[in-house]
């Protein structure tokens, strides 16, 4: 199929009955997509809708003020009702680290409006059902100070307040006692020798929590609770492993802190320390520190990345005039002897490079490690070693040692494992030990994990949490363009290759590609949100894997990366446009766009920073920027200016409709829904194309190009489920959830259209949309707006609508008082639980979840949600996919087709 663009011609055929009027009120789209003042006025106050979702934590931006002068440079902005006082502490002191982790709870903000309170009396949902204590939505921050820096790490709490009214097992929100008796969780050596000063700067007693307990249950929680916590780690590739919980016991975790813990762990709760060894990270740091003169771990770990330790290691090949010895399969690189070269040589300390000193050292503990973790696992028949604690530092080459050192002994029967919060065991540990905190049984689904401003693109000293103040964002932002700050993240890996016969060969992790700065963490902030469920109608959660395409393939990293480089430019505009175009816009519209690269280099050189890496993830992680720069709605007044514009051709097309017989009705309905989803402001392909015309002749000219049969053609089945063969009549669908994604065309003469024929064969329906503002999509906010629009000019939906409860005040007042709901079929509005054009049904809103249990069809619409998620994704009950694809490099890998090629995928259930 052509694409619509080149035939974009004034002799488009229109559809019949689009009238004239409609045509006028339709305005061009304009190239930048800009707004005037008075445009602005016009558009819905969506500026509050961030707290309406509910869904997931935000920041609370109402009655923000400038602080100060506005004409400075750096005001000060407050954010009064912001509330991030509530909050809960615990600590992991350890001879060279001390490890925060701390919780943020934020005051439930969502605003309980008439479409909630409907939807959630229809689905009753109360809060009745919530346990005794509550799980609380928040955050959960992990930070790290130097031992030796323990002041800074007093600072620090006493800046964020943590300690404030904390009481022996029970979290700060349940006191209201000043710091009297105040008590922190801590664990690890440093909670005895600081425990006096912990009292004196902060009036605190630190209430000291078992090290080992708090290893196993801090291990415990981030297997169970964190989707993508464990990964492999081998030839320099990394890959998340899918661990099932019931099967997770027993494992051998060996946490490697200054010295080394081996623990067979059985369950919560249940285990035993095993082994040990005393030559762990103090001693890479003492002698390493001794022999190179470093002054600190990071540097000494530095050093490495430039060293060559076969100056300095007997190596096989030195033994064996430069062979392998292949009989017992070690290759000439192998060690023989760890420093055994220092004593042939007549060499003093100083004609020894630092640098091969430090990578002989990391390489002999890092072997030794994995070697006895082995021979501990094979004493107990373990198959899985998780290894922990700061000394891995995300290092790659320390992780393929040990792993090679597993792999090795074992030849390949046990495997080696590493944790994304491994320095964080501890302390977590001691977090769970507060009883009653009700996170202990969180679920993974309930777990978002964000990446926001400030530690991580540094390469310096900036310790501590992500930067709070919106100010402080944008400021930091600017600095670190000015100064050119590298991102300190290794670059891409060489392609893996073989480590011979058993020996090391020069590693592959090595030289750039290390990470050696100690405040990459790469970890984000945890944001707890109780409510976000696995929606009930995927056939198999485990095996649920949202993304079509695997990013992990570096071209197609490569590719995607560059689409959203150079959409930035455009959706800046757009940002900055939304909020007035003002200077202070402008500035945060230039923070935005800088942060977001700095996201995207960073995933460039390390896909996996942040977790295993999805398209999904990219086109969220987008969004969620934008949020952070204070962007909640960039597309607000195109969405606004295609709805009105939609809306007023909307009782023409439904006459059409009305004028057709079923069959042909249903596939026009299909057609329609097809043709009005190139309303996509992500598609660069698309936008070029609204310059070309007015909507409602886009609209047209998508709709004559819709031929059958489509790339995905499955319509056929899809009516027969609807209207049968022959005299059979099947039964209407129970509930139909519709997932809706644009506004303007795409909802209003696609998905609206399509949902009124539900209705009015007697299927109910559920308009399922994004919690949050992204791109044009439209949200679950504006659309009872949008469907009390369409009812006025159609009674099927003004009925469905008052039963629903969209349109609350035409119900009627009942003798009691009560509004009474109409018996007609319900047309019900829910909001998803995200703020992206993708959606990961293992973390839907608990509303969707609710909803969707008398469900027993499923349509996604657009791109975002049907072919980059979802594509693949197989549901308990009939399902429907419809989407334009409206990117040629997906139409060609996904469906070997062409830009603007269609996909209607029908899957009946079993
Ligand atoms: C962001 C989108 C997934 C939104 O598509 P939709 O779900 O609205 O159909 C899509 O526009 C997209 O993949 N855009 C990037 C590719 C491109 O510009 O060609
Ligand atoms: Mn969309």
């Amino acid at each position: 199929m052509a694409g619509p663009g080149e035939n974009l011609h004034p002799e488009l055929r229109g559809l019949k009955g689009l009238n004239q009027q409609a045509e006028d009120k339709n305005q061009h789209v304009d190239k930048e997509g800009g707004l005037s003042g008075g445009e602005r006025d016009m558009a819905p106050v969506t500026g509050n809708s961030i707290h309406r979702s509910g869904s997931r934590p935000q920041l609370d931006l109402s009655k923000a003020e400038i602080q100060g002068n506005f004409e400075e440079r750096d005001p000060t902005i407050l954010l009064p009702n912001q509330s991030d006082d509530i909050s809960h502490l615990a600590l992991d002191i350890g001879g060279s680290l001390i490890k925060l982790v701390y919780f943020s709870r934020h005051e439930d903000q969502s605003v309980d409006d008439k479409r909630k309170r409907s939807m959630k009396q229809r689905l009753g949902l109360s809060n009745g059902n919530r346990r005794s204590y509550p799980v609380l939505g928040g955050r959960l921050h992990f930070v790290k100070f130097e031992t030796s820096k323990i002041n800074e790490c007093l600072d620090f709490i006493h800046s964020k307040q943590l300690h404030r009214g904390a009481c022996k097992d029970l979290p700060h929100w349940h006191s209201d006692s000043a710091n009297e008796n105040a008590v922190i969780k801590a664990t690890g050596g440093g909670a005895y020798k600081f425990a006096d000063l912990f009292k004196e700067r902060l009036g605190v007693s630190l209430d000291k929590e078992d090290e080992m307990d708090c290893l196993v249950a801090g291990a415990n929680f981030l297997l169970k609770a964190i989707r993508h916590e464990a990964f492999t780690h081998m030839e320099g590739k990394k890959e998340f492993v899918q661990l099932d919980h019931n099967e997770l016991f027993p494992y051998l975790l060996v946490n490697i802190g200054s010295g080394v813990s081996m623990i067979k762990v059985d369950g919560d709760g249940k285990f035993q320390r095993v082994s040990g060894t005393n030559v762990g990270g103090g001693t890479y740091w003492g002698l390493g520190r001794l022999l190179t003169k470093c002054n600190s771990f990071d540097e000494l770990l530095e050093l490495s990345q430039k060293g060559d330790n076969g100056t300095i290691d007997m190596l096989v090949g030195d033994i064996y005039g430069g062979m392998d010895y292949s009989k017992i399969g070690l290759s000439a690189s192998t060690i023989a002897s760890s420093f055994g070269k220092t004593i042939s040589v007549n060499k003093e300390l100083k004609d020894y490079r630092p640098e091969d000193i430090s990578l002989s050292l990391l390489r002999m503990i890092s072997y030794n490690i994995g070697q006895i973790s082995y021979l501990n696992a094979l004493r107990f028949g373990l198959k899985r070693i998780f290894f922990g604690g700061f000394f891995i530092r995300g290092h790659a080459y320390t992780m393929d040692t040990i792993s090679f050192a597993v792999q090795f002994w074992s030849k390949g029967e046990a495997q080696a494992m590493f944790l994304r919060h491994e320095g964080f065991l501890g302390a977590l540990g001691a977090f769970m030990s507060y009883e009653k905190h009700g996170l202990d049984d969180l679920l993974a689904h309930q777990l978002v994990e964000r990446f926001p401003m400030g530690a991580p693109y540094t390469g310096g000293k900036v310790h501590g949490p992500p930067l709070g103040d919106l100010n402080e964002k944008i400021s930091w932002m600017e600095k670190f363009l000015q100064k050119r700050t590298e991102i300190t993240a290794p670059v891409p890996m060489a392609p893996p290759g073989t480590t011979g016969l058993g020996g090391f060969e020069v590693p592959l992790s090595k030289g750039e590609t290390l990470r050696s700065d100690a405040s990459a963490l790469n970890v984000g902030v945890l944001h707890l949100v109780p409510t976000l469920e696995v929606f009930p109608l995927l056939a198999d959660p485990k095996t649920y894997e949202p993304n079509t395409i695997d990013l992990s393939d570096h071209s197609e990293l490569e590719y995607w990366f560059t689409v959203l480089s150079e959409h930035l430019a455009d959706l800046v505009d757009k940002a900055v446009a939304s909020e007035g175009g003002t200077d202070d816009a402008k500035r945060r519209g230039n923070a935005f766009a800088r942060a977001f690269s700095a996201h995207l280099r960073r995933l460039m050189e390390e896909p996996t920073a942040y977790g295993k890496l999805g398209l999904a993830n990219l086109l969220e992680l987008r969004e969620e920027c934008l949020r952070e720069f204070q962007f909640f709605d960039a597309y607000r007044s195109i969405k606004q200016r295609e709805n009105e514009a939609s809306l007023a051709v909307l009782p023409d097309l439904l006459l059409e409709l009305d004028s057709m017989n079923e069959e042909a009705r249903l596939l026009t309905l299909i057609e329609g829904v097809l043709a009005a989803n190139i309303f996509d402001w992500g598609s660069r392909a698309c936008v070029d194309l609204y310059h070309k015309g007015t909507i409602i002749e886009i609209y047209r000219m998508s709709r004559n190009k819709m031929q059958r049969p489509w790339r995905v053609d499955d319509f056929d089945v899809f009516r027969e489920r609807m209207l049968g063969s022959g005299d059979e009549r099947p039964l209407p669908h129970k509930r139909a959830l519709l997932f809706v994604d644009n506004s303007g065309a795409d909802v209003v003469l696609g998905m609206l259209p399509l949902a009124r024929e539900l209705l009015r064969r007697g299927t109910e329906v559920v308009l399922v949309a994004n919690s949050l503002p992204a791109l044009n999509d439209v949200t679950a906010m504006e659309l009872p707006d949008i469907v009390a629009e369409a009812a006025k000019h159609c009674d099927i939906l003004r009925r469905a609508a008052e039963a629903g409860g969209l349109i609350v005040d035409a119900m009627i007042d009942s003798a009691d008082g009560s509004k009474e709901r109409s018996c007609f079929v319900p047309l019900m509005v829910v909001e998803n639980g995200c703020g992206s054009p993708c959606i990961d049904l293992r973390q839907v809103s608990s509303e969707l979840a609710a909803a969707a249990k008398d469900a027993d069809l499923v349509i996604l619409e657009g791109m975002g949600r049907a072919l980059h998620t979802n594509f693949n994704a197989k549901f308990k009950c009939d399902a429907l996919k419809l989407a334009m694809v409206k990117n040629q490099r997906l139409a060609e890998k996904l469906i070997k087709g062409n830009i603007y090629d269609c996909v209607c995928r029908y899957e009946p259930s079993h």
